[in-house]
């Protein structure tokens, strides 16, 4: 089990994590979501010992990273896919960090076995795509045969498949009775994997739920229309609890004419049935799948550091 207490860490002027606390539970992915500088990162350090917070405490087993007894066997890292010894083959890295470790040669094997990199292993890490550097962290992490799993971007770089191979790895290792905390910025690939989420933006936590609680509260069927009568849409809706309408900003190709809205918690049958008793006129009427990934958007838009203001000319 992995525990962020109260963590708290300023660089410079900068607030980087302010007050973030959340357990990464044993036997769950949790997965740990955020935009660029939202603070995974430096949360993640914290939690390995590589960055002293300036107030609350990081756990892993109840214990703090320098006060591990054997912390290769208590949690396995990837932080950066290429922090191996460049000049060094894949097995000579691995050999070296179980050898300081205490770990014996065949745990080398493997790992390398289980990361699919056995047969690449005389080939200097230098050479390897970011795809196979990835594996290789992982294989590293793996090292100690640990409890615990902090994943930071594990993804990046990997093809369809290895990002297959990542979720299963993740999934399993959870099943074994490991905590595993994965960070990403893709909702998308977090939802596929993890059974918790921690939503961070600007160094504080926006939201912490279960992966099948965001998907039931936002994946639902949402109705976009576009009336010249807004007054009568939302006449019609008054006396309706539960649904909500929300205005919405014009996309390309909608029609010139009218305004368009978000009817969230009608049905569409029924919502066509009552707006031709009403005759209200209504120029768009379609069933929109909101994206989990919109719902993400929508949280961490207003907390997101690095945001596009001018399209692409
Ligand atoms: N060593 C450092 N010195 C100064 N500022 C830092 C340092 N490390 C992180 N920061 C700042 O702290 C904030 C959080 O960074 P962090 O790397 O934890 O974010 P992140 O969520 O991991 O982002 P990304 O997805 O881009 O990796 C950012 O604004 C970053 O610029």
């Amino acid at each position: 089990m992995i525990e962020i207490r109260g963590l708290s860490k300023r660089f410079g002027t900068k607030t980087a994590l302010d007050n973030v606390s959340f357990t990464a539970e044993d036997g769950k992915v949790t997965g740990f979501l955020g935009p660029n500088g939202a603070g995974k990162s430096t949360t993640m350090r914290a939690a390995l010992g590589l960055i002293r917070p300036d107030a609350g405490q990081a756990l892993i087993d109840g214990r703090p990273f320098a006060k591990l007894a054997a912390p290769m066997a208590e949690v396995g890292a990837v932080l950066d896919a290429k922090s191996a010894h460049k000049g060094r083959s894949a097995y000579a890295h691995l050999r070296a960090l179980a050898a300081t470790n205490g770990i014996g040669k065949t745990r080398v094997d493997d790992v390398m076995d289980i990361t699919g990199i056995a047969s690449v292993k005389t080939r200097k890490a230098g050479k390897f795509s970011l795809g196979m550097s990835q594996r290789l962290s992982i294989a590293a992490a793996l090292l100690g045969d640990p409890h615990n799993l902090v994943l930071d971007e594990p993804i990046n770089g990997l093809d369809p498949e290895g990002v297959k191979w990542v979720r299963d790895l993740c999934r399993e290792c959870a099943r074994q009775g490991r905590a595993v905390l994965l960070s990403s910025h893709l909702m998308s690939e977090v939802a596929l994997t993890a059974d918790n989420l921690v939503i961070i933006g600007r160094g504080r936590i926006l939201e912490t739920t279960s992966v099948e609680s965001f998907v039931a509260e936002h994946s639902g069927h949402t109705l976009r229309v576009i009336t010249p009568q807004p007054d009568k849409l939302h006449a019609i809706f008054a006396q309706a609890p539960g649904i909500t309408i929300t205005p919405l900003p014009r996309s390309t190709g909608d029609p010139q004419q009218g305004q368009a809205f978000r009817i969230a918690g009608a049905d569409l049958a029924r919502t066509a049935d009552v707006f031709a008793r009403a005759q209200l006129v209504v120029y768009q009427f379609i069933e929109e799948q909101a994206s989990l990934e919109d719902a993400y958007m929508a949280l961490t838009h207003a907390s997101a550091e690095y945001v596009s203001k001018e399209p692409i000319r």
